[in-house]
């Protein structure tokens, strides 16, 4: 893998220079790199590329000898160039690649204005977390290597460019009168990961005095008062682990197909729109108190390589609670925590209890990452350093930890051994109790551990009730969900999850009584749907099958649509529904359904 391949010369800066050609679907211009030698005589260095069309090269201005190697199907294609001189270790060149991206890059999703909110103007935009930037910009696209990046992007006129980075201003296109160039600056070192560029017809609104909200138009108001908590949340999160360090805190509203639920793009988080709750029960403010906790854990502090990818997440997930704990109470950070543990449950079962991919840090070796991805970094991360935290003496003592560790690996990368090291020496009067963790179990199988029940007894209790009942549902009423809040809902559907399904008469009653149907959160829409088509509700499969199209985050749509495969007889409508959607989705999303319905890369839609 590229991240082991000892790197020879590493990058420090990054120009890009990029023209958003929407009739081509490509981006076309140049990245300009700023490298320094590792090693004495050093004259070759490797990029990664994917599927990039590398028009020239040069070394400070002088011409270079360029190959391609033979093309991988997740990793790419490796651009050897030979520089035309040698330079030695400590010295810098500036290498300048003239490219084009191609119309089916895994990093960008072209949407035509019929996609749009508006439906007046095409959008892009880009996820390359964690292998996709290669197919974007050639660049040393691992994790371990951080350098600050300058942009300038060309887009036509009607529309707007935005990065991860701080916004430098716009101006009228030298080249083209109808397009204008807009300039971006970090200055903050950071992995090519989290580079990301968005185009369409944005619009954005202030919502604290280090941040705005972006999306087209018709979400920006929406936008403004669902975040409307974000300063508290910088600030709650600064309390807890430090200065943040990147200046603007910014948020963009995807559309529908984005597929993550966050991601946490330097000075840009990028957000699904089925956070969005319509003001009606709104609880998913929690994605972006996890988005936020990446500006210390992830971006500032970074795994080395994929394989630690728990580091990122672990440790932002401990974070994104301990904001929670400051802002609502402990019973809420513990109920969360009971969630999260269900999800690595799921997660387990889906890659089966014996796969390495339930390792904490697994090997990954020839697996590509968007296979490998799932709760276990996140919730066998947290689980660990809760385990963690009530062996050390509690939460203020561990965060105070956590904080040591930021502060320590500030603008670095690390690995697992070298945040373990930095565990034992902080706590250097507590190796007793350290030495008696069972550290081999923790990475390398599953764990039971116990949270506080006191929010989720209502939710066992009902739901328990409906696993025991037989056939009297007369017991039930309309009222035994009155009193649950939005988390205390999404906990009791999940539990039932848990369970074998359950007879198509309960869940019809359920509807009666509950009318679940009605409700639009996407969290409880997801878990209902699944409990309807898990129960064979047959009228319910066009209702599911719609949720998983209309939007696109994996966390909804692969569930989704493998339930409604998972229902004989409507395997065939599963797969037809989503040969139908192929085109129009995200192309990583695309891959991991088609995958999940055993469909061929190559089959076409028959319709
Ligand atoms: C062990 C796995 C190693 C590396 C995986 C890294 C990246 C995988 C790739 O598929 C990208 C994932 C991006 C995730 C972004 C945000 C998540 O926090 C979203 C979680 C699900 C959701 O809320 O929709
Ligand atoms: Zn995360």
């Amino acid at each position: 893998q590229e991240e082991k391949r000892a790197h020879r010369c590493l990058t420090k800066h990054l120009n890009l220079c990029l023209n958003v050609d929407f009739t081509k679907r490509v981006l076309k211009g140049r990245a300009t790199l700023t490298l320094e030698a590792l090693e004495d005589r050093f004259s070759v260095l490797t990029l990664d590329t994917r599927d990039l069309k590398i028009i020239s090269v040069s070394a400070n201005g002088q011409e270079a000898s360029f190959t391609l190697g033979s093309k991988h199907s997740f990793k790419g294609t490796p651009l050897e160039i030979r520089l035309p001189f040698d330079i030695s270790r400590g010295q810098h060149v500036i290498v300048e690649v003239k490219y084009e991206t191609s119309p089916s890059a895994t990093a960008l999703q072209w949407l035509t204005p019929e996609q749009t909110a508006g439906k007046k103007y095409p959008y892009l935009f880009s996820q390359c977390q964690a292998h996709h930037c290669r197919s974007m910009v050639p660049c040393q696209d691992s994790p371990s290597v951080k350098h600050t990046y300058y942009a300038q992007v060309s887009v036509p006129k009607d529309l707007v460019a935005v990065m991860s980075a701080v916004r430098d201003g716009h101006e009228m296109d030298p080249q083209d009168s109808e397009r204008i160039v807009y300039r971006f600056r970090q200055p903050v070192p950071m992995p090519s990961y989290l580079i990301a560029i968005v185009a369409g017809a944005l619009e954005s609104r202030e919502i604290g005095p280090r941040s705005r909200v972006w999306s087209e138009k018709e979400f920006v108001h929406q936008a403004a008062s669902e975040f409307s908590e974000t300063e508290q949340m910088l600030q709650t999160a600064e309390k807890l682990a430090g200065p943040y360090v990147w200046g603007q805190y910014d948020i963009l509203v995807l559309p529908p197909s984005f597929p993550y639920g966050g991601m946490e793009n330097p000075c840009l988080t990028f957000a699904t729109p089925t956070l969005l709750c319509l003001n009606l029960y709104s609880c998913l403010h929690q994605v972006i108190a996890h988005e936020i906790s990446h500006s210390w854990t992830g971006n500032l502090v970074t795994n080395k390589t994929w394989e630690h990818f728990w580091l990122n997440e672990g440790h932002t997930v401990y974070l994104e609670r301990m904001i929670g704990r400051s802002m609502e109470s402990e019973q809420f950070r513990q109920f969360k925590a009971m969630g999260g543990w269900k999800d690595l449950q799921d997660s387990v079962n889906t890659f089966g209890p014996n796969s390495p991919l339930t390792n904490l840090v697994p090997s990954l070796q020839d697996v590509d990452p968007d296979d490998a991805f799932s709760s276990v970094p996140y919730e066998k991360g947290f689980a660990l350093l809760y385990h963690l935290e009530e062996l050390m003496g509690g939460p203020e003592v561990f965060m105070e930890f956590v904080k040591s560790y930021i502060q320590m690996f500030a603008y670095s990368s690390v690995t697992t051994d070298q945040w373990k090291n930095y565990l034992f020496t902080y706590f250097k009067d507590k190796v007793d109790i350290l030495n008696k963790v069972d550290w081999n179990a923790w990475m390398y199988t599953p764990c039971v551990i116990m949270y506080d029940t006191t929010l989720a007894d209502a939710c066992i209790a009902l739901s328990q009730k409906w696993i025991k009942v037989r056939s009297d549902l007369n017991g039930f009423k309309e009222s035994d969900i009155k009193t649950l809040s939005s988390h205390q809902l999404i906990e009791f559907l999940s539990l039932l999850l848990q369970e074998d399904p359950l007879p198509l008469t309960h869940v019809k009653k359920m509807q009666d009584l509950y009318n679940l149907n009605s409700y639009m959160n996407s969290e409880i829409r997801f878990r209902w749907l699944r409990l309807c088509v898990r129960s064979k509700w047959e009228e319910m499969v066009p209702v599911a099958l719609k949720m998983a199209t209309e939007q696109g985050r994996l966390k909804f749509t692969r569930p989704l649509f493998r339930e409604v495969y998972t229902f004989e007889k409507y395997r065939e409508e599963a797969v037809r529904v989503f040969l139908a959607h192929r085109a129009a989705m995200h192309p990583v999303t695309a891959g991991l359904v088609a995958k999940a319905l055993k469909v061929e890369q190559s089959q076409s839609t028959g319709v």
